[in-house]
């Protein structure tokens, strides 16, 4: 009983554990099936928009770039933005001339394969329309390396392209668009450098205006510059370079200039690290050192100033002073107060970084000037904004929050065209839904510059006390004023002073250190005013018109800090963008050592989220991230309601045909539709239905589509799941009642072939045995009539042969006989009648019951074929039986001795055959021997 019971636990066991299996296994089945129903992975590649995988989630939008980037297809869209992957490696075809006519003659240029010139011709289509807002944006945003000033100058290289072919004036129009171009070159050499990830990061965003006339031709353009990185003329990290301009100038000065300059080629610069050793640097006050006074009331003592003093232009004696004395207002008293060692460094670097900021805004304004129409001459603009991209390092500061701010603002703007673009497409769909659910970055920017606290107003505030700042003051005040806001948190194991703020694209932390200062960007007054007695006439003219606002001619209310001067210059950004149609670019790059082809997924993602393509995928979601086509729709659900599809498309298609428009194609499969989604509705809560009011949040039906949310996704699924096991029960059903009625058909089928078979073998061995017994009786009536018939012959002529063939032929045997004791019938000449013994008479006479022939041999087969009447050698001879040596006088004698006859063999054909197997039953001559003995 035990053994029962557990082999029937056993059973249940398997069973439970086989249904599990096949349950996973079907799991797994499905998810792929789902996914492959909504995207074909290994078409993942031909994916021209990003927002077009179904679902739209990081993962697969990653997965669809990387196909992409394998397949070397560097441009995708991300519905109203385009994404580029940097390849790393020129690819000329993609940018030649011919690609851009291409582009710029095709009708439909977004038919064409993603590109840049996709974007560029867009805008510039936009303002051929004149259609409101007539102006446009290319913002181009990415993380260094990631391919900005790649892409900006692909773009102005269009327009000039574009512009060029299509002028008149053929002069101007080139004028202009070679000077766009060549101010590229001279920009980046002043503005840019060789870091740890791009060995020419722009370090400075900008703004470039390019002015059409009204007939849409290129006639002028301006720049605008943001935050320069000028810190990096004095300090440059480890492995990183100062900028391009000072190795150029280096490594491409004449002697002439050599010694005009200065600039033994001998000579090491502090401020020029990883020079090659042909190099020398121009910023000979980086050679300035600072060494301390002897006495303390007394300045430093200052080595290698003469050179700099020189170039500069400026008096010796009050460079060196500015660099060491700083002078302290007291009332309307001036007192002057040595400075230390560490503050004359501060000093001369700053000394340096306003010069060059300084010469850096003149070569903008020069490149503006040579460049920028009048104002009367053009109407319309296509700006292009090369912005840093979202920072995030070990160690962040002001520049940080500064270019975070900055994205911060181009995302919100981005969000809300987003938002546009999406509900513009609900609203040609026929949606009546808006994203009022959807939380924008609002609360971030609220921390950074809101008012009356933020961050900005409470750096700003302590720039104006005029007092040394203190970190973990600042940090107190920071906790104490901001606190509500969620977007702000501390690390409270970190002991350095921080914060960090919740930014769409991640967590940023930065520290406090020095922030202050940097936000003050002090220039000493002492600074300002010996550059404004320099002889050299440009650096006076940077200077004279004391436009820069020193520490001493400001009064403290009146600072202008940079966060309000960043702040200042982005909101006036962001007018000009919000006025205008926007086209966003995020280039992406796909590896951190700038590796051409590879494709590396933690950067990608990071990026993916930086540039806010992660937060379109947000914004999707937080609609309906999912939409499928009526036809597909229906294709896969359409067994929920047991829909006859293709009735229903081939009535649409019927009306298709006859009415033209396909919108009564798309109306019959949207009942369709809509017939699936109320059951599916109708089961979840069995009041609900498809209208508008209801269910709204979670499905809509457009014109040509279904919006969907992933729950109902699931909830399609799931019905799905049980519909198509329930069909797959009844087709086994059907198919196991279908098998055994094919089995039975087959077995009744084979036991009737059997049947015939068997009764067609038996009929035929009866008519064989019929024709065998007619013979038999035939032979046997014959054979017993001529027995008869013989034995009477016999008779008659018995006396008749004693008396005369026995005499004749015995005399001629008896020799033979006695001298051999047997006769060789051979050797007999003439013919020799041989009479045997009718065989019925010699049975009739046998004795015994064993018949057995005296005669042996030849002599007894001779017998015995003569009996039976047998040809044997037909008449050549005849053979008498034993009964005549012996002196029978009649055959009716009786014989002597005993008859034996051993028969082995029935002489008749069917003898030995029998019907039926019965071996009790004999027939035929064996009968008849049988019944004889
Ligand atoms: N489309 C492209 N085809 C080929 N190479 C490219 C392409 N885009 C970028 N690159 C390569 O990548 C390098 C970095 O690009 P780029 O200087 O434009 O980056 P960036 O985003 O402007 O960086 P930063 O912010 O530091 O200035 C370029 O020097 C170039 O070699």
């Amino acid at each position: 009983m035990s053994l029962f019971l557990h082999q029937i636990w056993r059973n249940v066991a398997l069973h439970q554990y086989r249904t599990q299996d096949l349950r996973k296994s079907l799991n797994d089945s499905l998810e792929g099936d789902i996914r492959d129903f909504l995207i074909n992975e290994a078409e993942l590649h031909t994916y021209d928009d990003l927002t077009k995988v179904n679902p739209v989630t990081p993962s697969t939008v990653l997965k669809c770039l990387q196909a992409r980037y394998s397949a070397k297809v560097f441009y995708t869209h991300a519905g109203c933005t385009l994404v580029a992957l940097n390849p790393f490696q020129p690819i000329p075809h993609l940018y030649s001339l011919d690609v851009m006519r291409e582009y710029h003659t095709a009708p439909q240029p977004q038919e064409f394969k993603p590109h840049i010139f996709i974007v560029a011709e867009e805008a510039y289509r936009n303002v051929q329309g004149q259609v409101e807002p007539i102006n446009q944006s290319l913002v181009v945003s990415g993380e260094s390396g990631a391919g900005k000033t790649w892409t900006s100058r692909c773009l102005m290289k269009y327009y000039a392209t574009v512009a060029t072919s299509s002028q008149k004036c053929q002069d101007t129009v080139e004028k202009i668009e070679r000077r766009v171009l060549d101010s590229n070159p001279v920009m980046e050499a002043f503005g840019n450098a060789c870091t740890l990830r791009n060995s020419n990061s722009s370090r400075f965003g900008k703004y470039i205006q390019l002015q059409l006339n009204g007939s849409q031709l290129l006639v002028g353009a301006s720049v605008q510059t943001y935050l320069l990185e000028k810190t990096r003329v004095a300090f440059q990290a480890p492995t990183e370079r100062n900028f391009h301009i000072f190795y150029q100038m280096m490594k491409g000065a004449t002697e002439k200039q050599r010694l005009e300059w200065m600039l033994p080629s001998e000579q090491d610069f502090a401020w020029l690290p990883h020079a090659e050793k042909t190099l020398e640097g121009l910023l000979q006050l980086g050679n300035v050192y600072f060494s301390p006074a002897s006495e303390e009331a007394q300045p430093c003592d200052l080595d290698g100033h003469s050179k700099a003093a020189d170039l500069l232009q400026v008096p010796l004696d009050e460079l060196q002073s500015c660099l060491t004395v700083r002078t302290l207002l007291a009332g309307k008293q001036s007192v002057l107060k040595p400075c230390s060692q560490s503050e004359c460094g501060v000093r001369r670097d700053c000394l340096a970084k306003v010069i060059y900021a300084q010469l850096f805004d003149w070569l903008v304004t020069f490149i503006n000037n040579s460049m920028c129409a009048d104002s009367s001459m053009w109407c319309n603009f296509i700006g292009l904004l090369d912005v840093y991209g979202f920072e995030c390092f070990l160690l962040n500061n002001l520049e940080q929050l500064c270019i975070n701010y900055a994205n911060e603002k181009l995302q919100q703007h981005f969000v809300a065209h987003y938002l546009k673009a999406q509900q513009e497409e609900y609203v040609t769909e026929g949606l009546q839904w808006s994203f009022i659910r959807y939380q924008d970055n609002q609360g971030c920017l609220d921390l950074i510059e809101g008012s009356p606290s933020s961050i900005f107003s409470l750096l700003n505030e302590e720039c104006r006390l005029n007092r040394v700042s203190d970190a973990k003051q600042f940090r107190v005040r920071l906790q104490k004023e901001l606190s509500d806001n969620t977007s702000i948190s501390w690390d409270k194991l970190s002991k350095e002073p921080h914060f960090t703020v919740a930014h769409y694209a991640g967590n940023v932390s930065y520290q406090i250190e020095g922030m202050m200062e940097k936000n003050k960007d002090p220039v000493p007054p002492e600074i300002i005013s010996v550059l404004q007695k320099s002889q050299d006439s440009l650096l006076h003219s940077l200077f004279a018109d004391g436009d820069r606002e020193s520490e001493g001619s400001r009064g403290h209310s009146k600072v202008v800090t940079v966060v309000s001067k960043f702040k200042n210059s982005l909101e006036s950004l962001m007018k000009i963008l919000h006025s205008t149609t926007p086209h966003y670019t995020r280039c992406i790059k796909p590896n951190p050592d700038c590796r051409p082809l590879t494709f590396k997924k933690e950067e990608v993602i990071a990026q993916l989220e930086a540039c806010g393509i992660v937060e379109t995928i947000n914004i999707s979601a937080a609609g309906f991230p999912i939409r499928i086509p009526y036809g597909s729709f229906l294709q896969r659900y359409g067994l929920i309601a047991n829909t006859r599809l293709t009735a229903r498309m081939n009535r649409a298609n019927t009306h298709v045909s006859l009415t033209g428009p396909e919108m009564s194609d798309q109306a019959v499969l949207g009942s369709a539709v809509e017939d699936v989604l109320n059951l599916v509705l109708k089961r979840r809560a069995p009041n609900s239905t498809l209208s508008p009011d209801d269910n709204n949040s979670l499905v809509h039906c457009g014109r040509t589509k279904v919006f969907l949310t992933h729950s109902l996704l699931e909830m399609l699924e799931e019905h799905r799941n049980r519909v198509c096991s329930q069909k797959a029960f009844c087709i086994q059903c059907c198919w196991r009642r279908y098998q055994t009625r094919q089995r039975n058909l087959r077995t009744q089928a084979a036991t009737r072939l059997q049947a015939v078979v068997r009764s067609w073998l038996v009929r035929r061995e009866i008519k064989k045995w019929h024709k065998a017994a007619s013979i038999i009786q035939t032979t046997w009536r014959r054979w017993r009539a001529w027995m008869d018939a013989l034995a009477e012959a016999e008779l008659d002529d018995a006396e008749d042969f004693m008396e005369n063939e026995a005499s004749s032929v015995l005399p001629k045997l008896d020799p033979l006989l006695k001298e051999r004791g047997s006769v060789q019938l051979s050797s007999i000449q003439e013919p020799v009648l041989v009479r045997g013994w009718p065989i019925g008479l010699a049975m009739a006479s046998a004795p015994s019951v064993t018949v057995s022939l005296t005669a042996t041999g030849f002599q007894r087969i001779m017998s015995m074929m003569a009996c039976l009447k047998s040809p044997f050698r037909h008449g050549g001879y005849k053979v008498k039986t034993n009964q005549f040596d012996q002196g029978v006088a009649s055959i009716r004698a009786q014989p002597r001795g005993s008859i034996k006859m051993h028969l082995q063999r029935s002489p008749l054909l069917y003898a030995d055959m029998h019907p039926v197997h019965k071996t009790d039953v004999v027939t035929g001559f064996n009968q008849i021997l049988l019944e004889r003995t």
